[in-house]
């Protein structure tokens, strides 16, 4: 075999037991420091590499993108559950690329500018929620806000924080969110390993009926969304979202309307949990750091005075954006990336990582690389700043433009942008609008935020909750925040 070497493991079982199910980027990073940035793991009839330095990820996963944008099977949650239509788990087919196109028509860098007036009125709307609920648990409110924001994108639906019916619509979705987690977990079913097991008749097989029937009340759920959406074209005057724009597009590029309901269905996952931990994560940071939040509002006052921000204010905001940037860095939504799979034999250097190997783009670890940036764990937005004071898109040579913690490849996040965007709006507001401060406990003692513990959910992971304050830093804010 050409593959990298990697930690040893048992005959057969391979390195399987020594994968853990949560904090796998943490497991990956201890191995990168005996093995290198390189390594192979192997279980049962699945060899895996790990590429954990930027160099590698860039060489295969970006400049070889062809042969290694492939995904694993996922037998259960994607071909039983969603009837092979889940656009983060299929393989980079014809399907998939027809899938890509309408999301590029929709989230590419101009169409996702159209969003901005949803994005900054929810996260006034945040700032408002925060402001008469003191005390409230962080993390649902973010959750809310984001998943407020691409409902509206993506449906045209009513604001979280104005529309109670809304929440039904976040429950039955985090429902299915849930149900496509536990089913992508490794070994959460049979049939990943034994393949033959999804030809058995249903009566034979309670995974295969549940699957079946999971499919068909979601697809039903998310068609008819998606229809709901598109009728909102009819009312005039309001913002269009994602559904109505995507009518067109899906003519052009031959997309069904099922696909396009299915599209938008992994568009509203893919982007909900994944902005509300980025932003857990900086509110975190300025606990941490209290001289960055003291240079942001710096910043924030010379540019925004009393005014709120919008997302034309980024270009003037050079130390705000570098925050976005160095909190996707630090503590990136996805560490562990999305797998992806090598479609051919693919040289790489002295190895050949054969077809059907999964390769793993760690991007906690391509973040964390002690060589590439002195001092990883250490939030500082400054990595991001060239000498004359503009922000970098990446301090890294020799790679692709974009965050890593957007991925790699053909695979790259298509929603960058919008969330992109998302982040300066909804961090700028909350800096603007308050101080982050440390709780107190019951005796007047400063509450730490817990630094290195995580909630992890197997693809996303966000920092262990923590509670602080937000001081608001004017009197009148209540006058300017919109009405919730
Ligand atoms: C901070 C927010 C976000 C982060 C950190 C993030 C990160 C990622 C990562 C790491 C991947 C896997 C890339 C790979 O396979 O190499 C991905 C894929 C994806 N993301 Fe995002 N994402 C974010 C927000 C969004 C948003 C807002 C949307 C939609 C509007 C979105 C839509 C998608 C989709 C559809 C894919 C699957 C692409 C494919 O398999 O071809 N993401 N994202």
């Amino acid at each position: 075999s050409r593959l990298p070497p990697g930690p040893p493991g048992l005959p057969l079982l391979g390195n399987v037991l020594d994968i853990p199910l949560k904090g796998l980027f943490l497991k990956l990073d201890e191995w990168k420091r005996t093995n290198g940035g390189v390594f192979s793991l192997s279980a049962p009839g699945q060899k895996i590499v790990v590429l954990a330095d930027a160099k590698s990820a860039a060489d295969v996963l970006d400049k070889m993108s062809a042969p290694t944008s492939g995904r694993p099977r996922y037998i259960m949650m994607n071909e039983i559950m969603a009837g092979n239509l889940t656009i983060t788990g299929i393989p980079a087919n014809e399907r998939w690329k027809r899938c890509r196109r309408i999301i590029h028509e929709g989230f590419n860098a101009r169409a996702s500018e159209g969003y901005a007036a949803i994005q900054e009125e929810e996260s006034g709307r945040l700032c408002r929620y925060l402001l008469q609920n003191p005390g409230c648990d962080l993390y649902p409110a973010l959750e809310r806000t984001s998943c407020g924001v691409i409902l509206r994108a993506l449906y045209d639906a009513p604001s979280l924080f104005t529309s109670p019916t809304g929440e039904e619509k976040v429950q039955k979705l985090a429902e299915q969110m849930d149900a496509f987690m536990k089913a992508a977990m490794p070994l959460a079913y049979m049939v990943e390993m034994f393949p033959v097991l999804k030809y058995l008749p249903r009566w034979m097989a309670p995974f295969k009926a549940y699957g079946e029937d999971f499919f068909k009340d979601s697809n039903a759920y998310l068609e008819n969304l998606y229809q709901e959406g598109c009728s909102t074209k009819q009312e005039g005057g309001k913002a269009k979202g994602f559904a109505v724009a995507s009518e067109e597009a899906r003519d052009h590029f031959g997309v069904t309307t099922q696909e396009a309901a299915w599209v938008s269905g992994v568009l509203y996952a893919a982007g909900s949990e994944t902005s509300a931990a980025a932003v857990q994560s900086l509110c975190m940071a300025m606990l941490l750091y209290p001289e960055v939040q003291k240079k942001a509002k710096a910043e924030i006052d010379a540019v925004l005075g009393p005014h709120a921000p919008t997302l034309a204010d980024r270009p003037n905001m050079p130390y705000m954006h570098a925050i976005v940037k160095e909190t996707l860095r630090w503590r990136p939504p996805l560490p562990t990336g999305f797998p992806h799979l090598a479609t051919e034999n693919v040289d790489y250097g002295d190895y050949t990582i054969p077809k059907g190997t999964i390769v793993i783009g760690s991007i906690w670890s391509i973040n964390h690389d002690a060589p590439t940036f002195g001092d990883p764990s250490v939030f500082r937005p400054e990595r991001f700043l060239s000498s004359d004071g503009k922000t970098l898109s990446t301090p890294l040579s020799n790679y692709h433009d974009d965050d890593i913690a957007y991925g790699h490849g053909r695979r790259l996040c298509p929603g960058r942008y919008f969330a992109n965007n998302m982040l300066f709006v909804e961090m700028t507001y909350l800096l603007w609008a308050f101080d982050i401060l440390h709780a107190k406990d019951e005796y007047g003692r400063t509450i730490d935020p817990p630094n290195c513990q995580f909630v992890d959910r197997g693809l996303t992971c966000r920092p262990a909750d923590f509670p602080c304050v937000f001081q608001p830093r004017q009197s009148t804010l209540a006058d300017v925040l919109p009405p919730i």
